[in-house]
Formats: C-alpha cells, sequence, structure tokens
C-alpha cells in the first residue's frame, strides 16, 4: 500500500530518503516553533531555508528531491513561492529569451521571486487591479505605479522580507489604452544590501491566524511610485509591446496569463491529500490508543476507534485522503497533458484544464480543512494541545481554502464551464471530464436500479448515479437559467444552486477518477481489495452525505438511500481491521507528522507527560507574576462582610 500511495517504488524510495534527511537533521527541529515571537520565528525559517538549499547544492539533489526536502522541511518559506510561482510563471509567460535571461539566475537563487498580483481592494478580481505599467517609448521602460491605496500589492507570499524581485500583474496602459492585466518582473530591493529600491515602499502585512503556523511566511505590501523597468521586463509570450509602441496580441489565448494559477491549483490538490493524510493518521492512531467507557469485571475499555460514531467520521475521511490522493495523480498528468499541448499551440484542453483545477483545488480544499478541524475533534481534549499537531495543521491549512482562488469564486467558473457545456449539447459531443453529458437523455430517464446493500459494491451502479446526479442539477440549472432575458442576471440570481451543481461535477470526477485507478494493475496483496473498500466508502459517504440531491432529482428513492447508508455501516467494519495499516501506509516520519498523538509507537501518555514540563511556565515551580499580581490578592484584608 506504501507504493500504491506513494505512486511507484522510485518515489517510495525517492521521499523516504528525503523524509530521513529532514528528521535527522537538528536544523530542521519544529516542536519550539509555536513558542517563538514573530522575529524569531521568521529567523528560524531563513535558517532552514538556508540550510536546505545547502543540502540540495552540497548533496546535488535532483529538482524531484529537492521537492520533496521541501515538503518535508514542513514550514511554509518564500522559497514555496519562488519555486512554486515566479519560476513557473517565467516558464509559462516569458519568450524564449527572457526564459534565458531569467530563469538560471532563480534556479540558481541569485534571485529570489514572489507572484505580486492580489491588492488591497481586489483579490478574486484580477481585472479588477489598479496597478499600471504604462509604456515610455522615448524611454523604452514601463513605469509601474500604484496611483490608490487599494492598489497596494497585498498578500503576496516571500513578498514582505524575502524577495529581490516580484511578478508583478498590473494594467497595461500603451498609447494612453488600457490592455488588460500583464506580468511584469520587477527588481525591488538591491542586491548588494537588501535595501528597497527607490520608488518602492515594501513591508511585511502583519501577524496571521494562528501561533508559529502560516507566521513563518513575510505575507507582503507592496507600493510603487513610477518605479521604472526596461521594455523587455513585460512578459511577453501573450502579447508583446514594440519597441515603437505598438501592442500585439499572439495566437495564445489571453487566459495563458492565468496559467501559473492552473499549475498551482494543481498542486494544491495533491497537497490536500498530504495534508488530510497527516490529520487523519494522528486521529487513526490516537484513536486506537485511546480508550472510553465499556470495561467489564475491570478488563480494559473499549478503544474509541470500535466506535461506530467514530468510524463514521474518521474512515471517510481516511477514504477522502485516499481519494485525493487519486484525482492529484491524474490531475497532474491531465496538467502535463495540456502545458505539452500549449507548447505546441494546441488550446483546446485549456478551459477543461482550467475548470478541473479550480473545481478540484475548491472540493479538495474545502473537505481537507473540514477534515483537519473533525480530526482534532476526533482526539477529544487531547487534540486541542498544540503537541497534538493539529493546531497547527489546521491553523496553516485552512487559507488554502481561500489563496489561489477562493473557493466559491472557483466553483462559480466551474459551473459557467457547466452551464456553457449544457447549452451546447445540441450540436457539440462533450468530451473529456464532461463527456457524460453526452448521455444527458438516458440520465434524465433512468433511474436507479439498486435493490439491496449488496447492489451498492458495484462500480457502475455508483458512477452512474453520480453521473445522473451531476447531469440533472446542470440541467435544471440550465433550465432556470433559460428563464431570465439577461443570463448574467440570471447567473448571478442562481450562483448558489450553479455552486451545488459544480460540487456534484467535481465529486463524480473524484469518484470516477478513485474506480478508474482500480481498473489499473495494483500489486500486493490485498491492497487492491482495500483500496475497492475505501473507494466504495468514499462514494457512499458522499452520497448519504448528499441524499438529498440525489433525492430530489429523482434519482433515488429513500429507500435506495437507506440501502447505501446499511452498506457503508457494513463498509466500516471492513475498513477496521487495516486501519492503522492504512495510515503507516503515509510513510510519514513522526518528524513529519509533528504529533504526540500520532506517534508510530502508539507512546502517546508518558510522552504528552513529558511534554508538559517542558513547557516555559513550568520552568519554576512558582510563575513569574505570582509575587505581583497573585499574591496580592491573596493576603488582602478585605473589610466588607459579604466579600
Ligand atoms: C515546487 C513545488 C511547490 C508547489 C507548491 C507551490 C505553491 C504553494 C502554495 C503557496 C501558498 C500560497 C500561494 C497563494 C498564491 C496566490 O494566492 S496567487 C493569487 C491567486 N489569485 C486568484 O486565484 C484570483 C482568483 N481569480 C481568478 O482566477 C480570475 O480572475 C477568475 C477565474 C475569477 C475570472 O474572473 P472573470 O473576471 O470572470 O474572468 P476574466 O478575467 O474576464 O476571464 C474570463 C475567461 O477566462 C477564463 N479563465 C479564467 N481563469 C482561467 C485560467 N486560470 N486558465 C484558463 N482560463 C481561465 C474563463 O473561463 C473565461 O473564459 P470564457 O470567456 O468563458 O471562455
Ligand atoms: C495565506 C495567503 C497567501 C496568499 N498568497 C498570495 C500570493 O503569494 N500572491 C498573491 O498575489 N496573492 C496571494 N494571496 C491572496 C489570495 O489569492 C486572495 O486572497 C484570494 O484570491 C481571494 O481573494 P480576495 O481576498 O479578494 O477575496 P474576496 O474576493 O474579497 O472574497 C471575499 C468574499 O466574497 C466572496 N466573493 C467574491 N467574489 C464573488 C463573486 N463573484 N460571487 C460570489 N461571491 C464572491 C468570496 O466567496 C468571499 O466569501 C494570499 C492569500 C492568503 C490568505
Amino acid at each position: 500500500m506504501k507504493v500504491a500511495w506513494a505512486g511507484s517504488r522510485e518515489t517510495l524510495e525517492l521521499s523516504d530518503r528525503m523524509a530521513k534527511l529532514v528528521a535527522n537533521d537538528p536544523v530542521f527541529e519544529k516542536f519550539t516553533r509555536p513558542m517563538l515571537g514573530r522575529k524569531e520565528l521568521f529567523k528560524n525559517t531563513l535558517r532552514k531555508a538556508a540550510h536546505g538549499w545547502k543540502l540540495i547544492v552540497d548533496l546535488r539533489l535532483t529538482e524531484e528531491e529537492a521537492k520533496w526536502l521541501r515538503l518535508y522541511i514542513d514550514e511554509p518559506a518564500y522559497t514555496d513561492l519562488h519555486w512554486g510561482m515566479f519560476i513557473p510563471a517565467i516558464e509559462g509567460q516569458g519568450t524564449e529569451e527572457q526564459k534565458k535571461k531569467w530563469l538560471p539566475l532563480a534556479q540558481k537563487m541569485k534571485i529570489i521571486g514572489c507572484y505580486a498580483q492580489t491588492e488591497l481592494g481586489h483579490g478574486s478580481n484580477v481585472q479588477g487591479l489598479e496597478t499600471t505599467a504604462t509604456f515610455d517609448p522615448q524611454a523604452d521602460e514601463f513605469v509601474i505605479h500604484s496611483p490608490t491605496l487599494t492598489s497596494s500589492k497585498w498578500w503576496p507570499g516571500g513578498l514582505g522580507k524575502a524577495s529581490t524581485h516580484a511578478l508583478v500583474y498590473a494594467r497595461l496602459i500603451v498609447g494612453g489604452e488600457f490592455h488588460g492585466v500583464h506580468g511584469f518582473i520587477v527588481q525591488l530591493r538591491s542586491l548588494e544590501d537588501h535595501s528597497p529600491l527607490p520608488g518602492i515602499t515594501v513591508g511585511d502585512i502583519g501577524l496571521k491566524f494562528g501561533n508559529g503556523a502560516y507566521n513563518t511566511m513575510d505575507n507582503g505590501v507592496l507600493r510603487f511610485d513610477h518605479v521604472r523597468i526596461p521594455r523587455n521586463q513585460m512578459l511577453m509570450r501573450v502579447s508583446q509591446v514594440t519597441k515603437e509602441g505598438k501592442y500585439m496580441q499572439s495566437d495564445v489565448p489571453r487566459q495563458l496569463i492565468y496559467g501559473t494559477m492552473v499549475y498551482v491549483r494543481q498542486t494544491i490538490v495533491v497537497d490536500a491529500s498530504k495534508a488530510l493524510s497527516r490529520a487523519v493518521c494522528i486521529a487513526t492512531r490516537y484513536s486506537a490508543v485511546r480508550r472510553q467507557f465499556g470495561s467489564r469485571n475491570g478488563g480494559p475499555e473499549t478503544q474509541v476507534i470500535d466506535y461506530k460514531t467514530q468510524q463514521s467520521r474518521l474512515f471517510p475521511l481516511l477514504a477522502s485522503a485516499y481519494a485525493f490522493r487519486f484525482v492529484g495523480e491524474w490531475l497532474k498528468w491531465l496538467y502535463m497533458d495540456v502545458k505539452q499541448r500549449l507548447e505546441a499551440n494546441d488550446f483546446s484542453t485549456l478551459p477543461e484544464a482550467h475548470a478541473c483545477t479550480a473545481g478540484l483545488k475548491s472540493l479538495t480544499t474545502t473537505a481537507t480543512a473540514d477534515g483537519i478541524e473533525e480530526c482534532r475533534k476526533l482526539c477529544g481534549g487531547h487534540g486541542y494541545l498544540v503537541s497534538s499537531g493539529l493546531p497547527e495543521l489546521f491553523a496553516v491549512y485552512i487559507p488554502a481554502c481561500t489563496y489561489e482562488g477562493d473557493n466559491v469564486v472557483l466553483l462559480l467558473q466551474v459551473a459557467r464551464f457547466i452551464v456553457k457545456t449544457v447549452s451546447e449539447l445540441g450540436y457539440k459531443q462533450p468530451v473529456g471530464t464532461t463527456a457524460y453529458m453526452g448521455r444527458v437523455a438516458t440520465l434524465m430517464q433512468n433511474n436507479c436500479a439498486v435493490r439491496t446493500a449488496e447492489d451498492w459494491l458495484n462500480p457502475g451502479a455508483i458512477v452512474e448515479a453520480f453521473e445522473a446526479r451531476a447531469a440533472r442539477m446542470a440541467v435544471a440549472c440550465g433550465r432556470q437559467l433559460a428563464k431570465f432575458e439577461n443570463p448574467e442576471e440570471g447567473f448571478a440570481e442562481l450562483a448558489s444552486d450553479l455552486v451545488e451543481a459544480s460540487v456534484a461535477h467535481c465529486q463524480l470526477i473524484v469518484v470516477s477518477k478513485f474506480i478508474e485507478k482500480l481498473q489499473q494493475d495494483i500489486p500486493g496483496k490485498g491492497v487492491k481489495q482495500s483500496l475497492e473498500i475505501l473507494c466504495y466508502v468514499y462514494a457512499l459517504f458522499l452520497l448519504h452525505k448528499h441524499q438529498g440531491d440525489f433525492l430530489a432529482v429523482g434519482y433515488l428513492t429513500p429507500k435506495q438511500a437507506l440501502l447505501a447508508n446499511d452498506q457503508l455501516r457494513t463498509l466500516y467494519s471492513k475498513v477496521r481491521p487495516n486501519a492503522i495499516a492504512l495510515v503507516d501506509s503515509f510513510n510519514y516520519t513522526d518528524h513529519y507528522l509533528g504529533s504526540i498523538l500520532g506517534r508510530y509507537d502508539g507512546n502517546v501518555y508518558p510522552k504528552l507527560y513529558e511534554a508538559a514540563w517542558e513547557d516555559p511556565l513550568n520552568d519554576s515551580d512558582v510563575a513569574d507574576g505570582f509575587h505581583q499580581y497573585v499574591q496580592p490578592i491573596l493576603k488582602q484584608k478585605l473589610h466588607s462582610a459579604k466579600l
């Protein structure tokens, strides 16, 4: 199962080597992180990033090894944005000449870059950005300017203190005409002493949610006062500005300017499976250690993992972690395919790639953020201790629901894609993830054939149920929209229903990709069977949770919905014997997991007890401040009889 989770034996071995390299290096210690003040915390992150880079250089690590190393260091840092957005943006939107100039500098870390798109006043509405880039033909330069307070760049990670350069998104003005938002490479700080260059005001935006957590990152604010950059620092793969001040659009669609977001959303789906699996690993191991009630004749109490309620909350999350892992693998393939096509100037699959990355980013991050919090509750009181690892994981993870596109805004993008597909059904055969809509007549007509709980153990029955629900919800939205004279007004009015239809479509993708995974050759005794059980758990859990949808569209009867729930209960009993093995298969070191409750050896109570004494409050028996603030109260002489 470790191989199935990792994707291949090579990846398992490689990631295992990197995990151990990090776990055995004292520089990467992270247990004291939540106790540190901001400055110390940030300096410590810089130290870790520098040590990580030294290891990459000294050990001549490959790009793949370096990615795993950064993952296991497990601390948000400017390097995430440098490698994860700045470099990919230049790769995707730069000309060959620009790539030749900037990529070697960035890859050798001679410069540090960030992705400066969002502003104080606008994040979701990218076309609403206010920063301007005005072409000055005399000087052959762009003038980058922040005309208003709300145009201040706000949020970019790595911007506040670390970056020397930024990829700045600004409205292009050539000859007095606006040409929409484009990307520009702008140097922010001196490469000698790191001080901000003239015209640049830059700093950190301040503390964020949670102790430690995402505060290791220097999310920044940035203003430009007529900062000049050479013309060739506008990324010019999509459109160009000539020396003479002529704006030219190439054959490449404008949307490619958003290409970096497609790339990162795809990586975020893979990361969701990592974050959720960490939380599930902690909660599962601890649920096997923790005992409450049920002791007979002085025997041991019941392991909480044996309670059906615990199983019905925990096992769907375990199944979701696996589901997200496999849909992430598929999405990576889809992205690579689109990337290759784009390089050959075939842009036909870009809209689907956008819809899939946006929708799956939204679906998986929402479920993961909620799932981590559920895992905290599954660990009872001890889950609230920082040493459980869950509070920090939650605090670091939740912004994923917002960054790289607010999850609701992204589902509305999916809705546009679905509505367009439905409206074109009469003359255009849908392909890819919307191919099922080509069978819309059948899906609208046929109802569920399930008669017994066992009938639900059938991939065909499950896929058809999810297809029928998604198709019927999409068609219902299409019909409602048709009643509006102005389609945009209709879209705004029906936005909540459209979001639900998008969720149904995205859940269908995840379920289908899990089932497709099971059709592949999966080596290892019992591995495929265990994955089949998890796949049914994932699908039937969703069906149970959203049974209102399946009933409302008239595909299921209440009896069939109940049968699905009966089957789900049976499946939980089948997951139980392998639950620990299924989380051990994630192959996480205790260092990466960062949790006393989730320790591999299960030695929870002694270690919790030990850790308590390491809290700074326990440095002395009598607390600082006792003599000053508590003792006077204890010693006071009160005159009032009542008191
Ligand atoms: C080394 C490995 C590391 C891996 C990890 C690295 C990263 C780690 C994570 C680090 C942590 C945090 C990073 C966070 C970074 C950020 O948050 S960056 C900022 C992100 N910002 C957003 O996501 C903004 C969200 N808004 C938008 O994306 C768009 O503006 C929106 C999709 C909402 C569209 O707005 P509209 O105004 O409605 O649309 P237009 O701009 O007019 O465009 C419409 C058409 O374009 C199509 N479209 C839209 N987006 C894309 C896209 N990305 N790709 C392709 N096509 C796109 C859309 O479908 C419309 O097409 P149509 O006209 O219908 O055919
Ligand atoms: C930790 C973190 C790191 C970040 N890193 C970066 C970075 O490196 N670079 C960068 O450029 N940006 C970064 N961002 C910014 C991030 O991309 C934006 O915050 C995000 O895109 C959401 O935009 P917003 O803040 O404008 O939200 P808003 O759009 O203001 O959202 C507020 C509310 O309005 C709703 N809403 C907005 N529009 C609509 C609509 N059309 N229909 C219905 N509801 C709507 C949303 O659903 C939400 O509930 C980061 C943000 C965070 C939190």
